[in-house]
This record gives structure tokens, sequence and C-alpha cells, in this order.
């Protein structure tokens, strides 16, 4: 068997005395879409945070591609191919939407502060923004101010943002979180394309979009992973509708 994307082996995380990770194993394989479902407090964020290395591990370990995560900062991760995004939105406002992914790509490639990288790559880089920002559907947007896209627009850049750097684990926290069914539509479109061949792991509430999108899907309670497989396994689980989908597919209609 290759190499999965992802590896989370008997990862746990504390705060204080609260164990809110409590032994967590799973593979996510290459090009595979990954949702993480759960009712509210289950642990779905942090466990987002402790895959990108915003929080360290009480014990256990995160692989990517093979490779133990363990001790590297967000950053480094982030240039050896994971990239996430943030449910709040991580876009500079009076920034143009094209120097918002021109800026994401100078960064991915840490050519921050060197002047004659900067100097020498100035068609690369503009001509990689305009094709992130084709593919994320605002080239006619690119010389406004960040700032004054419709809502779903600001998302939609914030996922170019994300995929800027050409990462090719890609992980999205609620993308669709306050849109409308018609932006949720949008989303789910852009997110299908730009992730294709891609790895892409997804905390998400509508159920339309996780049970549209997702390759398989896991469902985190209390900490614990119960239950992880193909989207029709995972409906039909009934631990799992017991604990948390029946409610929600309820709450979807
Ligand atoms: N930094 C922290 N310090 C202490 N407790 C925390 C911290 N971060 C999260 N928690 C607690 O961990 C639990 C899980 O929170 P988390 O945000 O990961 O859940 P979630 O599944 O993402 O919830 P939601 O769906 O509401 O976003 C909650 O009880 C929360 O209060």
């Amino acid at each position: 068997m290759s190499t999965p994307a992802l590896e989370l082996i008997g990862l746990k995380k504390s705060f204080g005395k609260a164990e809110i990770i409590r032994g967590i194993d799973l593979s996510i394989g290459k090009a595979e879409r990954h949702a993480i479902i759960g009712p509210n407090g289950a642990g779905k964020s942090t466990l987002f945070n402790l895959i990108t290395a915003r929080f360290a591990p009480t014990s256990g370990s995160v692989k990517l591609h093979g490779e133990n995560l363990a001790g590297l900062e967000p950053y480094q991760i982030n240039r050896k191919g994971l990239s996430r995004s943030f449910q709040i939105t991580n876009i500079f406002a009076n920034m143009t939407v094209f120097e918002n992914v021109r800026c994401a790509l100078l960064w991915s490639q840490g050519y921050k502060y060197s002047f004659w990288n900067l100097v020498n790559r100035q068609r690369e880089l503009t001509e990689g923004a305009e094709a992130i920002l084709d593919e994320i559907n605002l080239l006619g947007r690119r010389n406004l101010p960040a700032g004054t896209l419709s809502y779903a627009e600001q998302r939609a850049l914030e996922i170019g943002i994300t995929i800027a750097g050409g990462a090719d684990v890609i992980m999205l926290d609620e993308p669709t979180a306050g849109m409308s069914n018609t932006e949720t539509d949008y989303i789910m479109d852009l997110i299908m394309r730009v992730t294709a061949g891609k790895t892409l792991v997804m905390v998400e509430h509508d159920m339309g979009v996780v049970f549209g999108l997702a390759d398989r899907i896991s469902v985190l309670v209390y900490g614990e992973i119960l239950a992880t497989g193909a989207p029709a396994d995972v409906r039909a689980d009934a631990k799992v509708q017991e604990a948390y989908l029946g409610a929600a597919l309820e709450a979807e209609h």
C-alpha cells in the first residue's frame, strides 16, 4: 500500500485536566477527500490545529507523506505541502485581490526578504497569481480591494490563498459556514475543481457539502472517532445515527 498523505497515530490532546482529543488513529490516502464531522465541542477544530501544528499533541504523532511532523513550526509544515484555511477570513482587506494571491505565492515560496529573487521572479509570480485567480473565478475582480468582495467571494479568495503555494494536502475549516444555498453550491464546485488530484481534509457542518464532496467521512464524538468510512456506510451506521447524524440530517430539512 502506498504511504498515506496524512497519518494520525495515537493522537491525544489535553488542555489542563480536560482530555479533548482522546486517542485518534486515522490514515488519509493521497487524493482522498476526507470530511471530519461531529457535534459542537467534539474537538474538530482542536484536531485541525494538531494536524497543522498550531497545537502540540500531548502524545501521539502526525505524519505527512510518511514524515513525522513533531517539532516543526506551522510554516515549515506548509512548505512540506500542507496548507490550511482559517474559519475566520484571513485576507488583507485593503490590498487588491491580485496582491493577496501574489503575497500568498511569495510567502509560500519563502522569497519574503530576498530583493533579487523578487526582481527575477516578477513575471512568474504575476502569471502564477493570475492562474489562481482564474481557477477561483476572480480574475475579473483582480484590482478591487479584497474587502469589497462579497462574503462568498472572500471565502473563494481565501481558498485561492490556501492553494497558492501548490500544497498537495489542503485543509479547509468550515469553508461554507454562513453561506446561502447558492453560495454553498458555488464554493462546493470551486473546492471540487481546485482540489482535484489533491488530498482534502475538511471540517464542515453542512451535511449536503459533506456527502456531496467527501470520499470518506470521519465522525468525531467527544474526542474520539466513532466511525470512518464511505459516505453511504457512515450514513447507515447505527452508532453514528444515534450519536450525531440523525440530529444533524434532521437539522438540514
Ligand atoms: N485552547 C483551549 N483551551 C482549553 N480548552 C479548549 C481550547 N480549545 C478548545 N477547547 C475545548 O475543547 C473542546 C473542543 O473544542 P473544539 O473547538 O475543538 O470543538 P469543535 O468540534 O471544533 O466544535 P465546533 O463545532 O463548535 O467548532 C471544547 O470543550 C473547548 O472548550
